[in-house]
């Protein structure tokens, strides 16, 4: 059997995309999938994503994300992004998308390689003495640092993603440090991918939020600058403290194709 695939990368998180309307690929194939994202047996990327015909009639495109392990896991925004750049790249799209991914419905424009892309409302941020937790989409631990550049992110993001309360079922850790009112860096570690990534869509985008939430800034627009690029995180605050139109926002871009033959 033979496939096309597709190479992008959302500010340095790389993924496969294959355009599966005819239904090649069986989705519980979680071996292939590791094995398509190994960086040495295989294509290689931080996860693998699948474009499916819609079930809602509103919808442009349906969305089914694997990380890097193969299995199918919960949002992924720079993903999110890259796969509404495809979705204009196969002309399924012309500058605005409606999809739904494993967290709901997501509204996205692309302009010039730039996507926008609107993230789920978040009304629950916990706040610990020496972190904070939100959902985003995907579950995301917060730690501030005062220089995120000497953080070894591989063994101390690992640490807290495999300890308590999160064990085996995970959790995303983002390490910030503040850089002006507006203005944050991110380094994160990606549970599925086991290791840091160059970016986290849903991690900055949870930063973000964070950071507003414990008056860090006051502002509604965040630059965030990760290891892969930058990215902005605009939003909303409700009367009931709800963070509302979030969107995330930054470069997608198609870095090549080919063929998998198996
Ligand atoms: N790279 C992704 C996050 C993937 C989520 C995944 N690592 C998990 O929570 O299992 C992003 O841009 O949002």
């Amino acid at each position: 059997m033979k496939c096309t695939f597709y190479k992008y990368q959302g500010t340095g998180n790389d993924f496969i995309i294959i355009d599966n309307r005819q239904q090649l690929i069986s989705k519980n194939d979680t071996k292939n999938v590791a094995r398509l994202c190994d960086r040495k047996f295989g294509i290689g990327a931080d996860g693998l994503m699948l474009l499916e015909n819609p079930e809602d009639v509103e919808d442009d495109f349906k969305m089914v994300y694997y990380n890097a392990d193969g299995n199918k896991s919960s949002m992924c925004g720079n993903g999110g992004r890259c796969l509404v750049a495809f979705a204009q790249k196969l002309g399924l799209i012309d500058d605005k998308a409606t999809f739904t991914a494993i967290d709901g419905k997501h509204y996205a424009t692309v302009k010039n390689e730039i996507v926008t892309l609107q993230m789920q409302d978040v009304n629950n941020i916990e706040v610990y003495a020496s972190h904070l937790f939100l959902n985003t989409g995907s579950p995301h631990h917060i730690s501030m640092v005062s220089d995120v550049a000497s953080v070894d992110v591989f063994k101390e993001g690992r640490a807290i993603r495999r300890g308590a309360p999160y064990f085996e079922e995970g959790t995303n850790v983002n390490f910030v440090q503040q850089l002006a009112p507006d203005f944050f860096k991110v380094r994160t570690y990606e549970r599925g991918v086991e290791d840091e990534t160059l970016s986290c869509g849903t991690g900055v985008t949870a930063v973000a939020l964070a950071m507003h939430a414990i008056k860090k800034t006051a502002l509604n627009t965040i630059n965030v600058n990760t290891p892969g690029g930058d990215l902005s995180v605009s939003f909303a605050k409700d009367t009931d403290g709800t963070y509302k139109d979030v969107i995330l926002s930054g470069p997608a871009t198609f870095v090549f194709k080919g063929e998998i033959v198996w």
